[in-house]
């Protein structure tokens, strides 16, 4: 193993030259070749599947090149493990922060390396050390990480690799999940690192953030280099989207409907859970609502007691015009009975069955519909699997393939195909097209609006305003539990979008 050394003046931190990978006969990165400038922030961007994983995997250490070179500083890099490369100053910082809750942030920051006196562990230089590196950050050292919000979670997780010694830090799709405003303080924290010579590269499937925060950027399609540029401030999202997908993209934009107050409605009353009190609540077959609000303003948590995931002390939901009003389902089984599905935005923890098929997984939730004393209809499965895996477009051989193999936004793909397959009469999803790339964030808005066309009332929680935008007739706007407004048609915009989650 040799590593690169710091001392070295090349502008290119980092070459990568006929780099690829393959799994057997397939090859998920073909012969690919690109330069990273030092303090730069790089963007990486492709379909889903167009191996953007599989290239920082090889970069950080965790996945072995099939053949091709990796020149860190100058020096080639061989035989590398991820210890190795930390040590040689690369680090992947993921979408789920490593964090341990019941510790401080102090604690966290220093993990593994907590500063020594001989046998015991150096408390005050802790404190002094995390002080330092908090210093301009919104984050008190001595507070408990349980109690961090998701954009300090991930800074967090950044300075830990810088203080690890990290000079390039990957950030594998470091916005997901984040507001408007959460994303604009993550990027301000970005700047400033960059400014004190970190080099970043930065995953993500938003030409928008690409063009606002990357210097230079290198597009992946099908495992191979597709374009780039070393001035990103000459690209625009339209060329983005072009070398990403091989096409031009046509963007989605629904066709927004109204609904009349006497027109049927579900109605939900009455809701009293831990931090949720809404009062009423009306959404129409073939409406679609988005849920809007700051983290912990209760969207989430008002949509997860409808699919009895939260447990709601009090409350009524009436699906059917002549129905009577029910208790909130006390259980997801119970919600899927009624006819209320759910997509949750931890596929990892609610989601996927990772060593079964895709298709296993994708009618998992349609199994009991499926089946007749205790038998599983086949064929219907099997129509199923076939009719959801062409459809949401998953990147995979066939559907036998076992889930853990897939890419991140393909595995997203499944979750979704999985809930829309249970046909419901309500449809909840949680951040549907999270990790998911620009071409098909299309079709899956496509698909949601042909599901409302058929009837379905969707409910869409939503931190990405674009979606929001194009997606939805309505907007509901939460706060300290509750509903405190609406938006409809116009006032559906990135502005208002904005000063909710400002
Ligand atoms: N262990 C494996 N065995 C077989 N194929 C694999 C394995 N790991 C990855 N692949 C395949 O390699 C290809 C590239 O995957 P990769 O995770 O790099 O994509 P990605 O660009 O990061 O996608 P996403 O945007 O969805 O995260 C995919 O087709 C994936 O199914």
């Amino acid at each position: 193993m040799t590593v690169g050394n710091a001392g070295t003046a090349d502008a290119d931190i980092l070459r990568i030259a006929n780099l690829t990978k393959t799994y057997g006969r397939f090859s998920a990165l073909k012969s690919v070749s690109l330069s990273v400038r030092r303090g730069s922030i790089h963007g990486l961007l492709g379909e889903n599947g167009a191996g953007k994983s599989t290239l920082v995997g090889m970069i950080s250490g965790q996945r072995q090149p099939t053949s091709g070179t990796i020149t860190l500083n100058g020096i080639e890099v061989q035989g590398h493990d991820v210890k190795e490369m930390e040590k040689a100053g690369v680090f992947l910082v993921t979408q789920e922060p490593m964090i341990i809750d019941h510790m401080s942030v102090a604690e966290n920051l220093l993990l593994g390396i907590w500063p020594r006196k001989g046998w015991l562990i150096d408390w005050k230089r802790l404190r002094r050390d995390a002080a330092r590196m908090l210093q301009d950050t919104d984050i008190d050292p001595g507070q408990r990480a349980g109690t961090l919000d998701a954009v300090a979670r991930r800074k967090l997780n950044i300075l830990r690799a810088m203080f690890s010694g990290g000079r390039v830090v990957i950030l594998d799709e470091p916005t997901a999940s984040l507001d408007v405003e959460a994303r604009q303080q993550l990027f301000a924290f970005m700047r400033r690192l960059k400014a004190e010579g970190v080099t970043f590269i930065f995953i993500s499937h938003y030409n928008d953030e690409i063009l606002e925060i990357c210097d230079a950027v290198s597009v992946l399609r099908d495992g191979e280099l597709a374009g780039g540029s070393d001035d990103v401030g000459e690209m625009t999202s339209d060329m983005l989207s072009e070398l990403v997908l091989g096409r031009g993209l046509s963007l989605f934009q629904r066709q927004r409907r109204t609904f009349g107050a006497d027109e049927a409605a579900i109605v939900v009353e009455g809701v009293r859970a831990r931090n949720v009190a809404v009062d009423a609540f009306r959404i129409h077959p073939g409406e679609i609502v988005g849920f809007a609000g700051l983290p912990g303003a209760g969207a989430k948590e008002f949509a997860r007691c409808l699919f009895g995931l939260v447990h709601a002390k009090d409350g009524t939901m009436r699906l059917e015009p002549n129905s009577p009003a029910v208790k909130l389902p006390g259980h997801p089984f119970e919600a899927y009975r009624r006819g209320i599905a759910f997509l949750s935005d931890d596929r990892r923890k609610d989601g996927l069955v990772g060593h079964l098929s895709i298709g296993a997984n994708m009618s998992l939730s349609s199994l009991p519909a499926l089946s007749r004393r205790g038998f599983v209809d086949v064929e219907a499965e099997r129509e199923i699997i076939s009719r959801y895996f062409a459809g949401m477009g998953v990147k995979a051989p066939n559907p036998e393939v076992a889930i853990d193999t897939l890419s991140g936004g393909n595995q997203q793909k499944v979750c979704l195909g999985r809930v829309l397959a249970t046909e419901p009469k309500l449809l909840i999803l949680d951040e549907p097209t999270r990790g998911i790339d620009v071409g098909v964030k299309q079709d899956v808005h496509r698909i949601i609006d042909e599901l409302s066309g058929q009837g379905v009332a969707v409910i869409v929680v939503t931190t990405d305003s674009d979606e929001m935008i194009r997606l939805v007739d309505r907007v509901c706007v939460f706060s300290a539990g509750s509903i405190v407004g609406e938006l409809t048609g116009e006032a559906i915009s990135k502005d208002r979008l904005r000063q909710i989650s400002g």
